[in-house]
């Protein structure tokens, strides 16, 4: 039950409209109550012909039983409505700020199908913790206690019988249901999941999938997931159906029994006739309302599970959600420092980065080079806090990242990844992410700078800036980024898709734009480092050298290696 600790705080949260809920529950119930009775005794005291006033004073009491029961149910539906919808806003927002500074390391635990489907599909299922769960036990126990305290006055046999009922029927029956239900093995949350999951891959490689033409073969896995989500719902309904059944049968039974015992107790001369009627319908009534009783099992277990697996969530990584206090500041280069730091993947046999030791002043160009897998990408992502080291120190301006709001990094920072998204929008939507506010000519100009004058800022950009090439996405990015305010640049492979020309002419507005700021370039390239204040070789997750452009050259070491294997590439061609 520890999983429902949160949604349960967040339903206290609104206690007004909890209470006003119960209470509006309460008048429906015992109103209901009242308004079966009074027409089961209309009928039988009719039968004795009594004087009109009377009639009228009980006709005039049924319909306003009626009114005010249709009154209270309204004001029921509004409050435990209200109380719902909050709760779930007020979760979803907890949720996603939770959830965002785990973002993307969390890709590493879950794929964003399943993501996607614990985010829309789980939360919504604890709509059913407030509405099934939290408060109608309440009412209904208070509308029992009230009946039987009212039924006690004609006989304490059938308040007895009352007090069985509520017993069996609130109480017993569905604590058999729920020891019944721990065999149940069936998920619907697990199996949304894994359709939603099935779906996303399903879109993402879709081009792929139609090229290695495996389409038919992944249909038939969505397909199947999907018939494997409708037998979970199927199973879950029937389940659901028989228990409430089980309930009604039940609940009848108990009026059959009340019936009987009224019968014997007038025939014996203990009790009026006139009565009888109305303590059966009391007896229908009341144990109509304890029916749905029957589903509060499935519904706890529901709300568990999917509280548990939205917890889990974000349990994954939860070192790094503690609050973060300090904050870079703006408008200045950063300077950066890594000693001694070791980076693992889970997963993975041997650590990507180890033993790491890096220092860029403020307002130094640094590149970083090495072969494919040596760990460059990952030591970026370390000063951006998108994964942590396991061993070591890095700070940013002598604080340690971990004590660094994420926020501030991200603000501060001019980054430009491998991949860059793109949304779906215009050009002027997919360069002004952050809200920045710049005139319609800034924007022109730096689209200029990166040469791509041919958009215009309404041309649009389709999802994942699929109608774009990768060069061009590349020139995009750098253009967003060049709109940023930061002053210290972290670029991953930022050109590699450009033509030399083009790359020179990008570089050149960059050297010239962030000529005071500190510059951290990862690249694969050797050509045009002559002028960087430090270059940094990686290895197999290690620094193997580290100097500047004469230095290494000098040193004759791997550097010097590289370069004279590009020269022998470049003058082959
Ligand atoms: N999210 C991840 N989970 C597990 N292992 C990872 C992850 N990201 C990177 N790695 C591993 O860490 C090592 C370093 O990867 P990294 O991306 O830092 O290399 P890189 O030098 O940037 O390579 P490239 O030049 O190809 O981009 C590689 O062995 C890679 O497989």
């Amino acid at each position: 039950m520890r999983e429902l600790s949160t949604v349960t705080k967040a339903v206290i949260h609104e206690k007004k409209d909890v209470l006003l809920s119960i209470i509006a529950g309460f008048i429906t119930g015992i109103t209901g109550v009242g308004l079966f009775a009074a027409s089961g005794y209309l009928i039988s005291h009719a039968a004795l012909e009594p004087p009109l006033y009377a009639l009228i004073i009980l006709t005039s009491t049924v319909k306003l039983l009626g009114l005010v029961r249709a009154l209270s149910r309204y004001a029921e539906r509004y409050y435990s409505h209200r109380a719902t919808f909050s709760v779930l806003s007020r979760l979803r927002v907890t949720f996603y700020q939770k959830l965002e500074p785990l973002a993307p390391a969390i890709f590493q635990h879950y794929q964003s199908g399943d993501l996607l489907a614990r985010i829309v599909g789980d939360v919504e299922r604890l709509q059913n913790y407030f509405l099934r769960v939290f408060y109608p036990p309440i009412v209904l126990v208070m509308v029992f206690l009230m009946t039987i305290l009212f039924v006690m006055y004609f006989s304490v046999l059938i308040a007895f019988v009352f007090v069985l009922g509520l017993l069996l029927t609130t109480f017993v029956i569905p604590a058999w249901f729920m020891t019944r239900q721990k065999h149940l093995q069936n998920n619907v949350g697990e199996k949304r999941a894994t359709l939603s999951t099935n779906v996303t891959e399903f879109l993402h490689g879709f081009r792929d999938l139609k090229v290695y033409q495996q389409m038919d073969e992944k249909e038939k896995e969505l397909l199947d997931a999907s018939k494997d989500l409708i037998r979970e719902q199927e199973e879950e309904g029937r389940y659901l159906t028989g228990n409430q059944a089980i309930n009604t049968l039940l609940a009848l039974a108990i009026s059959v029994l009340v019936l009987g015992i009224g019968a014997y107790l007038v025939s014996e001369g203990h009790m009026q006739g006139v009565f009888l009627a109305m303590l059966v319908m009391i007896a229908l009534t009341v144990f109509e309302e304890a029916v749905p009783m029957a589903s509060f099992p499935s519904y706890l277990r529901e709300s568990t599970r999917a509280a548990g697996r939205l917890s889990h969530t974000l349990q994954s990584d939860a070192h790094n959600t503690e609050q973060r206090q300090f904050e870079l500041p703006r408008d200045q280069p950063v300077h950066i420092n890594v000693s001694n730091v070791d980076v693992h993947f889970q997963d993975e046999s041997y650590p990507a980065i180890k033993n790491v030791n890096v220092t860029i002043p403020p307002g130094s160009k640094t590149a970083i080079v090495g072969a494919s897998g040596s760990g460059k990408s990952t030591l970026m992502a370390l000063l951006l806090k998108l994964v942590s080291a396991h061993r070591g120190d890095v700070s940013l301006n002598g604080k340690n990242v971990n004590e660094l709001k994420e926020q501030s990094i991200w603000e501060n920072v001019n980054v430009v990844m491998q991949e860059n998204h793109f949304f779906y929008g215009t050009v002027q939507d997919n360069l002004l992410v952050m809200e920045q506010a710049h005139t319609d000519a800034e924007i022109k100009s730096v689209l200029e700078k990166v040469d791509l004058d041919h958009l215009s800022l309404d041309s649009h950009i389709y999802e994942r800036g699929e109608n774009l090439s990768d060069g061009e996405k590349q020139r995009l990015a750098m253009a967003r980024v060049l709109l940023k305010k930061g002053r210290t640049w972290v670029l991953d492979e930022p050109t590699s898709s450009l033509d030399a020309v083009t790359e020179k002419k990008i570089f050149e507005y960059l050297w010239h734009q962030a000529k005071d700021d500190t510059i951290l370039l990862i690249t694969h390239r050797i050509t045009g480092l002559e002028n960087m204040d430090q270059i940094i070789v990686m290895e197999g997750g290690s620094v193997i050298e580290k100097g500047t452009y004469e230095e290494l050259m000098s040193k004759q070491g791997h550097f010097y290696e590289i370069k004279q294997f590009e020269r022998q590439v470049l003058s082959v061609l």
